[in-house]
């Protein structure tokens, strides 16, 4: 049983058992809301017999007083566990929840990632957390809590006189039937209004990430206006969905009552009849006054609960990814990574590199050059097993990446992207990020290394100075040369550079690349530039171009043949020479 609620509510083991743990205290602490029931019937029952004939209706009052004070502590026992079953345990499987979730984000392929709008996924983390938190603090547990008190009411009342009980219950299964029934156009409607609010929300962050080109090509209305109609979508469909859901538990939670007016009918009849007991009236008109209420709450938790699904099936979908997996040990016999005929497409049928074979040499840089869009950030990116080639295969000193597990690969590389990300804490901090456990010192060489010191002293606090979110009170330049300290503080054997020296102005250009040739000795180095200065120095060139190796060779050879390379050394060559028109005139 524990596996079924597991899987259909997407939560840990100790989740489920702590989901029916919650579920039995609520029809404990419902059924103790019953004990003032049994009290004031006990007392009515005194005070009737007592008249009838002719005693003392206060006898007894003082037992019934402390037998009163005795349950209502037994009524806060049991409410105090239900709190604690139902809230603690609740929060503590919500943040196991979500720390699962980034662990399996963390071991997901990058083609994930490909895949998903990010701001979709981060809903997912955020706000479908928060939501299934809500659903198991408030909704699940105190829906099958109360339909196992109500059945257990429900057969008493049957028991006890089956005539009463059917006019109490007859209600009951009919308002089921209704919600039940509706279920269908309740899990339509909350789904579209589910994406509607989506489509909003991922319109609003869009609208925040690119606010500086909207402004810049001066579409502000015009997105404005896009963003505008997402809005009304979301508010229309939230209305529907309201709308729908609330007709529907609304004409069950009135039909309900019917049973109020049929307990009364059938209890009269059967008194004047003789058939009743007065007292056993008074307990059917009682029950009934009280069962409706947790019924109601039923409807109510069960609309939110179908609501629910599809958080569930997201969260889900996200959990049954498949992860990429490999041995934990790695040891190469050396570091030259050979590509051996890889295929490779991000998307089926959109085929990114075809058929690419060569070797990159430990000890030498291996320039990866092309035309835009040819696939050299790609090529470079399997290296490092971000994603699983799709035929042949890529060694790492002969060992097939895609049977080690990533994150023991990675250790073998230092990785400088032309998007650099910096995280809101100290520049120390961020350079640390190469490797945890270096120490201040050597944090601090492996900056000067990169030419830090310039701009870093300019700074209020120095190197710890606080920077803005993912680095934005910094420069294109200043980013980088951060991100070359990291590669320089884990001083990996492999080397993956995607242009970074790109951002840099010549003057420090010229210093990071000391930097870094002091960086790459007896490294594997594989660099892709842009610029023909930076490929001039390397030890081999492999020319990308339509996701196809279009030439192999050493930068010399390269220039002697009339290929793709001099051509592209030619091009870069013309327009260096270009200028604005208008600034011969200067
Ligand atoms: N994450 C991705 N998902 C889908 N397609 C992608 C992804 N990244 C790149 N592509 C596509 O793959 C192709 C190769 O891109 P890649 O970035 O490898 O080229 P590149 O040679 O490095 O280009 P550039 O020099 O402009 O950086 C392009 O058509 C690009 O649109």
């Amino acid at each position: 049983m524990i596996a079924k609620i597991q899987k259909a509510y997407a939560l840990t083991t100790q989740g489920a058992k702590d989901l029916v743990k919650a579920t039995l205290w609520t029809v404990a602490a419902n059924l103790s809301l019953m004990i003032p029931v049994g009290l004031l019937v006990m007392a009515l029952g005194n005070i009737i017999s007592a008249l009838m004939t002719g005693g003392d209706p206060a006898q007894g009052v003082w037992g019934l007083t402390a037998l009163s004070a005795l349950l209502v502590a037994v009524i806060y026992i049991v409410h105090w566990f239900q709190y604690k079953a139902l809230y603690i345990a609740t929060y503590q499987e919500s943040a196991n929840r979500r720390i699962r979730l980034g662990e399996k984000l963390r071991e997901l392929p990058l083609s994930f990632f490909g895949n998903r709008d990010l701001s979709d996924l981060t809903a997912t983390m955020m706000a479908d957390c928060s939501a299934l938190e809500q659903a198991f603090s408030h909704y699940v547990p105190q829906l099958w809590g109360t339909v196992i008190f109500t059945v257990l009411i429900a057969i008493g009342l049957l028991a006890m006189d089956w005539r009463m009980g059917l006019a109490v219950l007859w209600v009951v299964p009919v308002a089921f039937a209704l919600v039940l029934g509706s279920r269908f156009l309740q899990d339509r409607f909350s789904t579209r209004n589910f994406l509607a609010k989506r489509r909003a929300t991922d319109g609003l962050q869009e609208l925040l990430e690119t606010v500086k080109d909207i402004k810049a090509c001066n579409q502000k209305e015009r997105y404005l206006q896009g963003l505008e109609e997402k809005l009304d979508q979301a508010e229309r469909a939230t209305i529907r969905s309201e709308l729908v859901t609330g007709s529907f538990i609304t004409s069950a939670q009135a039909f309900l009552k019917l049973g109020l007016a049929t307990t009364v009918l059938v209890g009269v009849s059967l008194l004047i009849e003789g058939s009743l007991d007065l007292t056993v009236f008074l307990i059917y008109l009682i029950a009934a006054s009280r069962l409706y209420d947790p019924i109601s709450l039923i409807f109510m938790n069960m609309a939110a609960v179908f609501s629910s699904q599809i958080r569930i099936q997201r969260m889900r979908e996200i959990e049954e990814q498949a992860v990429q997996t490999g041995t934990r040990e790695c040891k190469p016999r050396n570091y030259d990574i050979v590509f051996e005929h890889v295929k490779f497409a991000y998307h089926e049928d959109e085929g990114v590199l075809e058929d690419v074979s060569f070797t990159a040499r430990q000890g030498e840089v291996t320039a990866l050059v092309g035309p835009s869009g040819g696939g050299k950030s790609t090529t470079a990116k399997l290296a490092a097993r971000f994603w699983d080639v799709n035929e042949g295969r890529i060694t790492l000193g002969g060992i097939d990446i895609s049977r080690v597990e990533p994150e023991t690969l990675l250790q073998s590389f230092a990785i400088v992207f032309q998007d650099v990300v910096l995280f809101r804490d100290t520049i120390m901090e961020n350079i640390r990020l190469g490797r945890r456990d270096a120490t201040d010192e050597e944090v601090l060489a492996a900056a000067h290394a990169a030419q830090c010191d310039s701009f870093v002293q300019k700074l209020p606090e120095g190197y710890d100075t606080l920077i803005g979110e993912n680095g934005a009170t910094l420069s294109g330049g200043e980013r980088q040369r951060i991100s070359i300290a990291r590669a320089l503080l884990k001083d990996a054997p492999v080397i993956l550079l995607d242009e970074a020296t790109a951002s840099l102005d010549v003057e420090n250009e010229t210093a990071v690349q000391a930097a870094l040739s002091g960086l790459i000795r007896d490294k594997t180095v594989l660099i892709i530039a842009h610029r023909m200065r930076t490929v001039m120095g390397a030890d081999k060139v492999v020319v990308i171009s339509g996701g196809k190796v279009a030439e192999i060779g050493s930068p010399s050879r390269l220039l002697e043949r009339d290929g793709p390379f001099k051509h592209m050394v030619a091009l870069q060559t013309e327009s260096q020479s270009w200028s604005l028109p208008g600034d011969e005139k200067c």
